[in-house]
């Protein structure tokens, strides 16, 4: 399992060893032990799933605020996409950052987002499959979102990226400045 993390402070990628042979490969997706050792004692209580039929679909960006904030541990199990986290801790000193990691069911790469962030993805090729697992129920009335393209965050989204995608929700999400304070950062 390799461990990569960010300068936005509480992001990490984990990339699963696959092992190889000649039917193709096997890998443990999913290790409690080594989740908590980097990634702290979290429990998963859903798992979700969902299909982008077009490339350039965008979903996004969505958070859940308390009391039924969400981490998530996302990965693709079909197609390609690329998969963005925006910091929206008040006070946290990379308030506002995003990062963006091309996730595949090839280089296995799955992304813990913890509670604090905005999360969204753009699918890169037809039929994209993103699966994750989530640390509390999901809460329609709890379900917030931000402006994907807000410049004051400013997204490098793929070119492939199509506004004609998005769901109503999504087209009338407000803008960073205009958030509660969901979150608070602290050290
Ligand atoms: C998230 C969720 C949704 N739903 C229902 C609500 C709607 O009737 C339908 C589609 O929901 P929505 O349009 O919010 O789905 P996405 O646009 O894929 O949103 C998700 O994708 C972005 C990238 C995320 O990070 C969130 O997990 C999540 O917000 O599924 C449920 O029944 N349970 C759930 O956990």
């Amino acid at each position: 399992m390799e461990i990569k993390s960010f300068d936005v402070s509480g992001l990490t990628l984990l990339t699963p060893h696959h092992i190889g042979d000649e039917r193709g490969y096997f890998a443990e997706t999913f290790r409690a032990d080594l989740f908590a050792q980097h990634c702290g004692n979290w429990t998963f209580i859903q798992d979700n799933e969902s299909r982008s039929v077009r490339p350039g679909t965008i979903r996004g960006l969505h958070f859940q605020s308390e009391p039924h904030a969400q981490g998530k541990l996302v990965r693709c199990t079909a197609g390609a996409l690329f998969d963005v986290a925006v910091d929206i801790r008040q006070g946290s000193p990379t308030f506002g950052q995003w990062i963006g990691e091309t996730l595949t069911p090839d280089n296995g790469k799955q992304l813990w987002v913890p509670p604090g962030f905005a999360h969204g993805f753009c699918s890169l090729e037809p039929d994209t499959v993103i699966c994750y697992k989530v640390t509390a129920y999901y809460s329609a009335e709890c379900d917030k979102g931000l402006r994907w393209d807000d410049p004051a965050i400013g997204v490098k989204w793929p070119d492939v990226v199509d506004p004609e995608t998005l769901s109503p929700k999504d087209r009338q999400q407000p803008l960073l400045a205009e958030l509660p304070a969901y979150f608070t950062w602290s050290e």
